[in-house]
């Protein structure tokens, strides 16, 4: 799944997780960045130095890889292929970068991107969440401008918009579960 930042992604896996515990995993992502206090190795990351992640580059150990502000990010085959071989079906949530990466691979994953009804409405919900400062939020803003380009193109499969919550987690819930559904129609977000 992937989709501007503040549409809603943190939201609609929550609750998924809380319905349904045994069903879904998260892959456990690679950082070049330091833990913070209560992270633990394995866990939240596998924390490694950028020799390291370098190394695991040359090796084609990732699916997809970023570098954000200075530290490398990045889902490796093998933590996919945990959480696969775990029974789970692995869900990511990820930049058009990493959409990007994926399709060059022989994953075959369902591609959905979460859409806000309106560029306005977005904007609301960033600010409404309270985590950002003007200048974060402005950056937040260009970044997801860029999503909503790549989703224009066409790069997803299904588009479910975020407006009500609970019509749009029925949607998302249906899809996790990979059951067929008529998705929605991708909003013009020229506003
Ligand atoms: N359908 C909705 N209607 C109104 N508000 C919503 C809806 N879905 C989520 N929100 C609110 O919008 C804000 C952003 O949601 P959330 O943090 O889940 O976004 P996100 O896509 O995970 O963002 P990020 O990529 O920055 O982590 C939250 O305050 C959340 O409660």
């Amino acid at each position: 799944m992937s989709g501007p930042s503040g549409v809603g992604k943190s939201t609609l896996l929550q609750r998924l997780f809380a319905d349904h515990p045994d069903k879904f995993g998260f892959s456990v992502s690679h950082t070049t960045r330091s833990p913070r206090p209560g992270e633990q190795d394995g866990k939240h990351y596998y924390f490694v130095t950028r020799e390291k992640f370098q190394d695991l580059i040359k090796q084609n150990a990732f699916i997809e890889y970023a570098e954000f502000s200075g530290n490398f990010y990045g889902t490796s085959f093998m933590t996919v292929h945990q959480v696969s071989q775990g029974g789970r079906r692995c869900l990511l949530d990820i930049e058009a970068q990493g959409v990007r990466q994926i399709k060059q691979t022989d994953l075959n994953p369902v591609y959905l991107f979460i859409s806000p009804p309106t560029l306005h409405q977005l904007r609301q919900r960033l600010q409404g969440r309270g985590t950002e400062t003007e200048t974060s939020l402005a950056k937040r803003l260009a970044t997801a401008l860029k999503e909503i380009d790549y989703a224009k193109e066409g790069a997803h499969e299904l588009v479910i918009v975020n407006d009500d919550l609970d019509r749009a987690y029925s949607l998302f819930e249906k899809v996790a579960l990979g059951e067929k559904v008529e998705c929605d129609a991708l909003p013009p977000l020229d506003d």
